[in-house]
């Protein structure tokens, strides 16, 4: 039985977080929003769990580290400045980022990195998510996490390959573009599809989250199974043995 802070705690996750730190039979250590002490929360917590907002990250590692816990950070629309300070604080504790916590989302990301490396580059990437309303960032980790399953298949750098936001008169489609559309609206807890398209063929890999709770279970998953690993930057496919 761990004891597990929540970052975000009174957020759409934090909510089906408490849910699933109960059914799983952890104990709540405690949750902080904005403005609250996270160093507090973390010296009475076993594992910090992180679904905030990015400004907030630089804090919640500090406080992993001071109190020398594992972290699991679930919060989306991260910069390159936010990976290197995760890879900086993953010398220290244990850390597991991810744009999905999902167990099915973890293996789609496997699908499309198999499809990428094993179709001719001559077929083209795009990716298609939607979500609820209030989605703050675009396009989704879960977009950029896939995005990069196709790039390492494809074995170039997805930065370098991105095409999105097209609007107006844009050209043809670069050659090896891996592309992405965001689509917003409703109460949608998240739609991906990953359509690789041939000539006169097309594959399309795609992931519904019914709800939250799966992104939650898989969280409290996660954040268990850090505990006690040495520090280092860890992914959702070890978590889920994928
Ligand atoms: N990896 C995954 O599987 C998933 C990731 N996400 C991501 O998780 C994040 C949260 O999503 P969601 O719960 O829907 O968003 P919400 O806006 O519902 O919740 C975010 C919560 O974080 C709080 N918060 C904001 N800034 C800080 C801060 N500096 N310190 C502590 N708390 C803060 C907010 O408080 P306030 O309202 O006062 O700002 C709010 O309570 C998003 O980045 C989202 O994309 C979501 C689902 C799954
Ligand atoms: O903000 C959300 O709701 C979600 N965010 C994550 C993302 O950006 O991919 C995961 C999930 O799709 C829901």
């Amino acid at each position: 039985m761990a004891r597990i802070g929540i970052i975000g705690s009174q957020g759409r996750m934090g909510q089906a977080l408490r849910d699933a730190i109960a059914a799983a039979g952890h104990d709540l250590a405690g949750g902080v929003d904005r403005g609250e002490d996270v160093a507090r929360l973390a010296d009475g917590s076993d594992v910090l769990v992180d679904f905030s907002a990015p400004p907030a990250l630089e804090g919640n590692l500090h406080a992993a580290i001071g109190a020398g816990i594992p972290i699991l950070i679930g919060t989306t629309g991260l910069e390159a400045a936010h990976h290197a300070a995760i890879d900086n604080a993953a010398r220290a504790v244990p850390v597991l980022q991810t744009g999905n916590t999902s167990l099915g989302v973890t293996l789609l990301a496997h699908l499309v990195q198999e499809a990428a490396a094993r179709l001719a580059p001559d077929w083209d990437i795009e990716i298609v998510e939607m979500h609820h309303r209030m989605k703050v960032d675009a396009p989704s980790g879960t977009a950029i996490l896939l995005g990069e399953a196709a790039a390492k298949g494809r074995g170039i750098d997805l930065a370098t390959h991105t095409e999105s936001g097209r609007h107006g008169h844009t050209g043809a489609r670069s050659p090896g573009a891996i592309g992405f559309a965001a689509l917003r609206g409703g109460t949608v807890a998240g739609e991906h599809s990953v359509i690789l398209a041939g000539d006169q063929e097309r594959i399309t890999l795609s992931h519904s989250a019914e709800n939250r709770m799966i992104f939650a279970h898989g969280a409290v998953k996660g954040a268990a199974w850090l505990i006690g690993k040495t520090p280092g930057r860890y992914t959702m496919a070890e978590v889920l043995g994928l």
